[in-house]
């Protein structure tokens, strides 16, 4: 099965053309100022074009207004909204009517509880992301290197495509892949060198477990 590969928090030329010549599916762009791997959209829209017509580009938001989003529409051409924190249905759908495009809905994951929002969000989002329920109080909704039990995915009906997330890394992705039985990675600490920054290396090498 072909896995896709989402590399999260690109913010530079190095990270941009690794994660695009080693096939990456699709690339993340973090629009939540608060993170050490924001970009301003004019950045991301520069990135962008050093890869026309390549890998999805994906559009992080945390509880966007939909002037965020238009922001960031307006310099950056987008193949899919993310969204990372506290949204409801009505807002995704909200989000997906008004802006035309797709829509992937994050879900923090510690228990078994925490997949019942699935089917509310089922009918109105087109992919989800699976990611280690934030610490509490914790300074960021994602991003923190967290991994959650791979095995509360293992044979579970989702009814959309989906990504699994958190804590993932060169070394363990394969092993991820087979446990949870995902058909989508998705990284971005795991493949840095320091707090937000790259390293095309385990780009290369995060691309290469995931899809080997
Ligand atoms: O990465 C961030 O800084 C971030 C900030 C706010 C909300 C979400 C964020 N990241 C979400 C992602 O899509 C990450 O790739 C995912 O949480 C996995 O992160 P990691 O455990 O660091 O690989």
């Amino acid at each position: 099965m072909a896995v896709d590969v989402k590399i999260c928090g690109i913010r530079d030329a190095e990270g941009m053309d690794a994660a695009v010549e080693a096939g990456a599916n699709l690339i993340g762009f973090v629009f939540f100022p608060p993170s050490p791997r924001f970009v301003a959209p004019r950045a991301a829209a520069a990135l962008s074009t050093r890869h026309v017509g390549g890998p999805v580009r994906v559009g992080l938001f945390v509880d966007p207004t939909d002037e965020d989003i238009a922001t960031v529409l307006a310099a950056v051409p987008l193949g899919l909204i993310q969204l990372h924190g506290e949204e409801t249905p009505e807002r995704a759908a909200a989000i997906r009517a008004r802006f035309g495009l797709p829509v992937m809905k994050a879900l923090g994951i510690a228990e078994e509880a925490d997949f019942a929002p699935v089917a509310a969000f089922a009918p109105v989002v087109d992919r989800f992301l699976f990611d280690a329920r934030p610490p509490p109080g914790g300074p960021l909704p994602g991003g923190n290197a967290q991994p959650f039990e791979w095995r509360l995915m293992a044979g579970r009906a989702i009814p959309k495509p989906w990504l699994l997330a958190g804590g993932l890394t060169p070394a363990n992705v394969a092993e991820a892949i087979r446990t949870a039985g995902a058909p989508g990675v998705d990284v971005s600490s795991g493949v840095e060198r320091a707090r937000g920054v790259k390293d095309a290396g385990l780009i290369r090498a995060f691309v290469a477990a995931a899809k080997g």
